[in-house]
């Protein structure tokens, strides 16, 4: 598969800051690429380099075969969108969505079928001749996309594009990103620090800390294998529960409870006994009849429960440890209560204790 951009050791430094060290980072043609990571992980900062927007401070970048590291943001085949919209209040939309070809020189005839196109795919116009104080948020940034799109520009980046609407509307137009993506095919790099976002958009996520990338894999896989203890816990709402114990002779010992870690691949291939840390999604915890297909049980005592409507959030002590489990929007249940549940080992996460690594 050939690589739309290709970022080889790049570093960046603010002064005596490393805000980016020695990062390298494919990404196919066609591909949308989520960088996930919490407020200062350098994802901003990555996506800036990308653009232009930043001088780096060793490395290279390369769009489409070309290296574009000290390339103009204009000379390099990308479209910009931001949190913030960055519209000309002056200009209607069409003004706004034409600006940057007329500046370019290009026919007024092409400019103009490039502006309907646009417009049509984003559902923006009938807006075309208001000005955006005229536009509700999400129709702002539709036509912040637009202007990206009439560019016909070989890779979008997105700044949290959705940071600035409501709840519903962030919804909304999560949809119809993916929805364009699907139509356009182009490559795609977003950055958001909403794991939501992250999951229901990327081909593949890449998660930052620290100015590294930590995982860059499919969302299935970052959700259910984990690289280490800091992506097991950033991705999942409520997160994992942590028990750390021992392995022993292939079953997770904690205090004086056990749990086989049959159909654990790591266990079936090399057990060695050692310190490690189990996780255990709150939606993989067994409640109800199928707690019975389980070879053990485990009793928790119930501290709170949230009812959401389309699920119900449990919070426990499973012995003296605090354990979260996921149930049905249905389930009765009632702090102050026992309830018996299961733990399906082999969909659980063992990190090493020592590197937090994944076994
Ligand atoms: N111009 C600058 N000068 C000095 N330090 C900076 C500058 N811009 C960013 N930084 C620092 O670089 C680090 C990464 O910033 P960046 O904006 O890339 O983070 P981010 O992951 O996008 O976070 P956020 O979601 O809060 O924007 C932060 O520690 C930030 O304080």
């Amino acid at each position: 598969m050939s690589h739309s951009v290709e970022i080889k050791k790049l570093d960046l430094e603010f002064g005596p800051v490393k805000v980016l060290q020695n990062l390298d980072l494919n990404i196919n043609e066609g591909e949308f690429l989520v960088l996930l990571g919490s407020s200062g992980c350098g994802k901003s900062t990555l996506l800036n380099c990308i653009a232009g927007l930043l001088e780096v401070t060793d490395g290279q970048i390369f769009i489409k075969g070309n290296n574009v590291t000290w390339a103009e943001p204009s000379e390099r085949g990308i479209g910009m969108v931001f949190q913030s919209y960055a519209l000309y209040p002056q200009m209607t939309v069409r003004g706004n969505l034409s600006f940057g070809l007329k500046n370019a020189k290009v026919p007024k005839a092409e400019i103009d079928k490039r502006v309907a196109r646009a417009a049509e795919i984003l559902q923006i116009e009938p807006l075309l001749d208001r000005k955006p104080g005229a536009l509700s948020g999400g129709q702002r940034q539709r036509v912040a996309i637009g202007r990206a799109l009439v560019r016909d520009v070989d890779v979008f980046l997105f700044d949290e594009p959705l940071s600035n609407l409501d709840a519903k509307l962030r919804v909304d137009l999560r949809v119809e990103l993916k929805r364009l993506h699907n139509q356009l095919q182009n490559t795609m790099i977003y950055v958001t620090h909403d794991q939501v976002e992250a999951m229901t958009l990327a081909d593949r996520i890449a998660i930052m800390k620290g100015g590294k990338i930590m995982q860059l894999s499919s969302p299935d896989e970052i959700y259910n294998k984990p690289r280490n203890l800091y992506v097991a816990d950033f991705i999942g709402s409520p997160s994992m529960n942590f028990l750390e114990g021992h392995l022993e002779g292939g079953t997770f010992k904690v205090d004086d409870m056990v749990m086989p870690m049959d159909g654990y691949e790591f266990v079936e291939a090399q057990p060695s006994d050692r310190p490690v840390v189990i996780g255990i999604r709150p939606e993989h915890v067994v409640t109800g009849e199928l707690v019975k297909n389980l070879p053990l049980q485990y009793q928790v005592d119930i501290d709170l429960v949230e009812p959401m409507g389309s699920d119900t959030l449990v919070y426990a002590k499973l012995g003296k440890h605090p354990f979260r489990i996921r149930m049905d929007g249905q389930a009765v249940v009632k702090a102050g209560q026992t309830l018996e549940i299961g733990i399906d080992t082999s969909r659980a996460s063992l990190f090493d204790k020592a590197t937090e690594d994944r076994l």
